[in-house]
């Protein structure tokens, strides 16, 4: 009985730990980064350097989920959306929390840093600075804006994947950080709409509750056009084909049209749903622009 029960603890701890890392958003922001891995090489990079590169940025991506976890925990625990997280409810300790996030970004580091290239590895670490941090414990409680300026270190991993592979810092790799960013605000926004009240309870100074519902559907329909002008970027520059000119136009124009509901059309589970499409929208894009990208260079492409 005592072995049966230490089991069940055991996997109940695994379970927490994992769940410290924000496990769904690292995955697509570790896809946005293989995206910029792939887009930064004509034919497939070097395997090792795309495995040493998964696993270091996702390792720090997960540490400074983790991080976030231990400063948000007294908030946290007063959200109806977050109060059952293993620190805010005590099932991980704030030193075990980051006792645990101190190991995966020591682990990642090296990785990056012997791995792939010191570069890579130093920007990683200042994006997950930046997220845990500047907007954490800073932005998030000081300011409207805060995720506009925060969401650049979610924005990071494209140039992340793309000077793992090749060293540098690339325009290109700038205007896939650049869709990020536009993005971000409808993201989050519309979730924030949804858990107004819940932000509005724990003082957090986020634009529904400082600035009020319509305006910030205003914002979110303004940012999502700014997105959209974005996302034509890589085209015009003759980064990308018409594969993805084509793709990015119907999720863009689907994107619109929730952002268009949320402001003129709305009801209960609008914003709900435009959060929702947000994550799909950024999924598909990223795999779109690689379905492009090895279009463009198979011999079924005509330039
Ligand atoms: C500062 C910028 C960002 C803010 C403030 C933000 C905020 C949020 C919040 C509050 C949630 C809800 C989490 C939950 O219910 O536990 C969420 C979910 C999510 N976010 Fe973001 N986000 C940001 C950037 C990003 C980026 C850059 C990505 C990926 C590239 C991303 C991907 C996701 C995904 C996949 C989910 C769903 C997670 C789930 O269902 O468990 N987010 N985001
Ligand atoms: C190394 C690297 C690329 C770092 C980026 C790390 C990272 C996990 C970015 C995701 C952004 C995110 C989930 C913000 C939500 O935080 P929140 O505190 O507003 O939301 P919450 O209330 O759900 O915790």
């Amino acid at each position: 009985m005592a072995t049966i029960l230490a089991a069940r603890h055991g996997v109940s701890r695994w379970r927490d730990y994992l769940e410290l890392t924000k496990p769904k958003v690292v995955a697509l922001l570790v896809l946005t980064a293989w995206v910029g891995m792939m887009l930064a090489s004509p034919g497939l990079p070097d395997v090792a350097v795309v495995v040493f590169a998964t696993i270091g940025i996702g390792l720090l991506s997960g540490a400074a989920a983790a991080l976030n976890h231990v400063v948000d925990q007294r908030i946290d625990a007063q959200m109806a959306r977050t109060h059952s997280r293993p620190v805010a409810k005590g099932r991980v300790s704030s030193q075990q929390a980051v006792a645990f996030a101190c190991a995966l970004a020591a682990t990642g580091f090296v990785l990056l840093y012997i791995g792939v290239n010191p570069l890579t590895a130093w920007l990683t670490l200042l994006s997950l600075f930046g997220y845990a941090v500047v907007y954490t414990m800073f932005l998030k409680r000081a300011t409207p804006q805060n995720i506009v300026i925060g969401g650049l270190a979610g924005a990071m991993p494209p140039l992340l994947g793309w000077t793992a592979v090749t060293g540098e810092i690339h325009g290109y790799a700038l205007l896939l950080v650049m869709i990020i960013f536009a993005w971000t605000p409808p993201h989050f926004w519309a979730l924030a709409i949804h858990r107004r009240d819940d932000y509005a309870k724990v003082n957090m100074p986020m634009l529904p509750v400082t600035h009020g519902i319509e305006y910030t559907k205003s914002a979110i329909l303004l940012y999502t056009v700014l997105l959209c002008l974005v996302c034509l970027l890589p085209y015009i520059v003759g980064m990308t084909g018409a594969v993805y000119l084509l793709g990015s136009t119907i999720l863009n124009f689907r994107f619109l049209q929730y952002a268009w509901k949320l402001k003129f059309n709305a009801d209960s589970k609008t914003a709900m749903a435009t959060f929702k499409f947000s994550i799909i929208h950024l999924m598909v894009l990223f795999l779109v622009l690689l379905v492009d990208h090895y279009f463009k260079v198979s011999p079924f492409y005509v330039s």
